[in-house]
């Protein structure tokens, strides 16, 4: 019983099949487009595999965008359903103002989470730390409860910005320098030390509140840029948006 999940960025739709939706389950085929080609999923990447048997996408890229996925995947006979924040899903107890607010990605990035800590013993408190077009910096407590985090610009987004409203910021990418001795470096370390600041910032409020070393896990397509810096120990997790999907597909049917 094959499984699609999609993870629909505001840069990137990520996707994956397994070969059955549960946790640890055989990935069967992967793949990653621009949102500016999604409509082309249906006659070109997606246009051999085997027909998946359901799927289950989280979006936070609005509705249209999602509205083009569902017409790809009209390619197969499959009911599209997509992730919506709650109150409590997963193992996971969302402790959002308004708990539908929370990105959906946010969401499955924390039950992938919580489904690490409990294959590992459980009694962990664990900070979900995910490098896309922003950033998220997520904290889960040892029994499951998201307790809140930060979202900041990430990398393109923070030069994009300064580019945008200086005049002498247009400069090539740099190195990640202590002491940037120019500006592309001075560019490239501001941005990597903000990001790694605010995760090292969250991981002494979680260590705190919860009396113990947190687990960090990271994930997205700029966390390998991130990593090297990162001065608290922490594990890259790719799949994790993935993993809280299959994770969630099979407590939805174990219900
Ligand atoms: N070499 C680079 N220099 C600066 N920024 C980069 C570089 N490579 C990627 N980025 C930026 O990092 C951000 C995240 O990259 P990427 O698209 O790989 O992540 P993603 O996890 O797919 O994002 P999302 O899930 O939000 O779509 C993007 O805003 C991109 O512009
Ligand atoms: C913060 C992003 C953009 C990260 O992808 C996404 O999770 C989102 O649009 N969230 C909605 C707002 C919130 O999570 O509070
Ligand atoms: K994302």
């Amino acid at each position: 019983m094959s499984f699609l999940a999609i993870d629909i960025g505001n840069t990137r739709l990520k996707w994956a099949v397994y070969a059955s939706p549960q946790p640890g389950a055989v990935l069967l085929a992967h793949g990653a487009v621009f949102l500016e080609n999604i409509d082309q999923l249906a006659e070109a990447e997606w246009k051999d595999l085997t027909p998946p048997h359901s799927m289950l996408g989280c979006n936070v890229a609005g509705d249209a965008v999602r509205r083009r996925v569902e017409e790809q995947l009209e390619l197969w006979d499959l009911e599209p359903r997509w992730v919506v924040s709650s109150a409590h899903a997963g193992g996971v107890t969302n402790g959002y103002d308004y708990p539908g607010r929370l990105g959906a990605d946010r969401f499955v990035a924390l039950i992938g989470a919580r489904s690490h800590v409990l294959q590992r013993g459980g009694d962990r408190a664990a900070l979900v730390v995910m490098v896309g077009t922003a950033v998220t910096v997520d904290a889960l407590d040892a029994g499951g409860h998201f307790l809140g985090g930060l979202i900041l610009p990430g990398h393109g987004i923070m030069l994009r910005a300064l580019e945008g409203g200086t005049a002498g910021l247009r400069v090539p990418t740099g190195e990640v320098r202590e002491f940037p001795t120019n500006t592309s470096d001075a560019l490239t370390s501001g941005g990597t030390y903000a990001i790694t600041g605010a995760i090292e910032r969250m991981h002494r409020h979680l260590a705190k509140r919860a009396g113990h070393q947190p687990y960090t896990f990271m994930t997205g397509g700029a966390g390998w840029k991130v990593a090297p810096t990162l001065e608290i120990a922490h594990e890259l997790l790719e799949s994790l948006i993935f993993d809280g999907m299959l994770a969630l597909q099979s407590h939805r049917l174990a219900l």
